[in-house]
């Protein structure tokens, strides 16, 4: 696998991001091109109210883009632990924050995420952690979708992965077609939940969300 890591410095010795931790030489060059954009829109980038403006955004860009530093794989490997529990486990609604890689304009919701264990089992948090790990990164929601299960089958080699994201995109609400309400579900399976009809609707059952 690629590991994309523009700022390494930001990680910790496990590859979490420390968000405290900006690189310097980053946010510089970031708050100078953020200058020259508010130039460009019009403002006045000498009014009190804009002074720290391009680096706070040059902040923000980081940690809402610090997906790019994480290694997810290597992050579910440092905590998975043999066990022998075969039955469906199901982290739901874990909500997510992204930004669309059309417009840079967020989409949110929520990822519903199951594996079936194959003789490992991994960290709860560390589902969410994936989830986040690739939310936190330039995306489509269809890319974000598989990328959360092939992460999971890869690292874990489970029975089956499934994955729900149900999402708004801001891009559709507050420009473009200006559609407030609409939500978008995606979902990706692997293994059991592609095989077994039964297992692919005790997930669905679960999470409570309509796919069909
Ligand atoms: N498939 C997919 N499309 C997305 C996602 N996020 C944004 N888009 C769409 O990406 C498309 C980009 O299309 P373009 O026609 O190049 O962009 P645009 O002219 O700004 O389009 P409008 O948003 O329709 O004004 C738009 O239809 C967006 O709604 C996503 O996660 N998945
Ligand atoms: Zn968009």
């Amino acid at each position: 696998m690629e590991v994309i890591n523009h700022n390494a410095s930001l990680n910790d010795d496990e590859g979490y991001i420390r968000i405290d931790k900006w690189n310097p030489e980053t946010t510089e060059k970031l708050a100078y091109h953020y200058k020259e954009i508010l130039k460009l829109i019009g403002e006045d980038v000498d009014r009190e109210g804009l002074l720290q403006t391009p680096t706070r955004v040059a902040k923000a860009i980081q940690f809402l883009t610090h997906g790019y530093n994480i290694d997810p794989h290597a992050m579910v490997r440092s905590a998975k632990f043999h066990e022998e529990y075969k039955q469906m486990v199901l982290v739901k609604d874990i909500e997510l924050y992204s930004l669309c890689e059309h417009h840079m304009i967020p989409f949110y919701g929520k990822a519903h995420v199951a594996y079936i264990p194959n003789g490992y089992i991994t960290g709860l948090s560390k589902v969410a952690r994936v989830v986040e790990a690739y939310a936190r990164r330039l995306q489509v929601q269809e890319r974000l979708t598989v990328q959360i299960r092939d992460c999971l089958q890869e690292t874990l080699n489970p029975l089956g992965v499934a994955v729900v994201i149900e999402a708004a995109h801001m891009c559709m609400q507050m420009r473009g077609v200006q559609k407030q309400n609409s939500v978008t579900t995606t979902s990706a399976f692997t293994g059991a939940f592609l095989t077994h009809n039964e297992t692919r609707e005790e997930f669905i059952h679960l999470i409570g969300v309509k796919l069909h």
